[in-house]
């Protein structure tokens, strides 16, 4: 996946997103029992993958959630026809682009359409606010590794990157794997996808799905305040929303390198 430059502060765009942010992240590691985290470990080393509901703090789901739902700091995200890597503020592109919905057309076998925020670049630039800071710094720190280390049963993580991604009618990622993009550092080894979208009909797409060519795909719809794992590299997309959907998937997504 491509991901926008870092602004610097005077550019960061989202100013007018001043957010309650006081709250302190009570997160899973204390709340999971031993056995818990035994499940989810052998979850993740038989699967691949594993998730661990209710994630967040239920207040601080409930802020970040709500933050997204009316974040206007968006990029659209998509490859052009010649295969470069497109991140337009989300206006400029409905202008170069009134029928936004539809993708350009490219020969490449990838392509994706969503909207997408730098989370973790804009904490390190200094332009992360509110809630989205908070949760930033937390997903960037020792403790969230940890957890994830924990459920995954890898050893240390050095680095962990993250973006906010908002999918909506017409929105797609086709599948891959995540593998490296070459010159990024550290080494992807854990995908998390923490969805914080509050109501999703399952009817309208936006399925994590998972492919294989040996066994039968799994479909993950996106399950609020539902943190997803799953090991680097794997075949997966994220399925098209149709147009008659009529709310938004808001997920933060990112990984954990070695
Ligand atoms: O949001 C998801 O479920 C996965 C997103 C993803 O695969 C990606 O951004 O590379
Ligand atoms: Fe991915």
């Amino acid at each position: 996946m491509s991901h926008c430059l870092p602004l610097s502060p005077q550019f960061c765009g989202d100013s007018g997103c001043s957010v309650r942010s006081n709250s302190v992240l009570r997160i899973s590691e204390c709340d999971l029992t031993v056995e818990r985290r035994a499940e989810i470990r052998a979850e993740f080393q038989t699967f691949g993958s594993a998730r661990i509901v209710d994630f967040l703090a239920p207040d601080v789901a409930a802020a970040a959630s709500e933050v997204l739902q009316s974040f206007d700091a968006w990029s659209v995200v998509s490859i052009a026809p010649d295969g470069t890597p497109i991140c337009l503020d989300w206006k400029d592109w409905e202008r170069s682009r009134p029928d936004g919905r539809q993708p350009y057309s490219s020969n490449a076998s990838f392509q994706y359409l969503f909207k997408s925020y730098p989370l973790v670049e804009r904490l390190r630039d200094g332009c992360a606010t509110g809630v989205l800071r908070t949760i930033a710094e937390y997903l960037t720190g020792t403790r969230f590794r940890r957890i994830v280390a924990d459920a995954t049963g890898h050893g240390e993580f050095i680095h962990v990157d993250g973006f906010a991604s908002r999918f909506e009618a017409g929105h797609f990622l086709t599948t891959h794997t995540d593998k490296q993009p070459p010159g990024t550092p550290g080494i992807r080894k854990v995908a998390y996808s923490l969805n914080l979208t509050t109501q999703w009909d399952n009817d309208w797409g936006g399925q994590t799905a998972f492919w294989s060519d040996h066994d039968p795909p799994i479909c993950l719809p996106p399950t609020y305040n539902t943190l997803l794992l799953f090991a680097v590299p794997r075949p997966h997309s994220v399925l098209y929303v149709p147009p008659y959907a009529r709310g938004a998937r808001l997920a933060l997504t990112g990984w954990l390198h070695e």
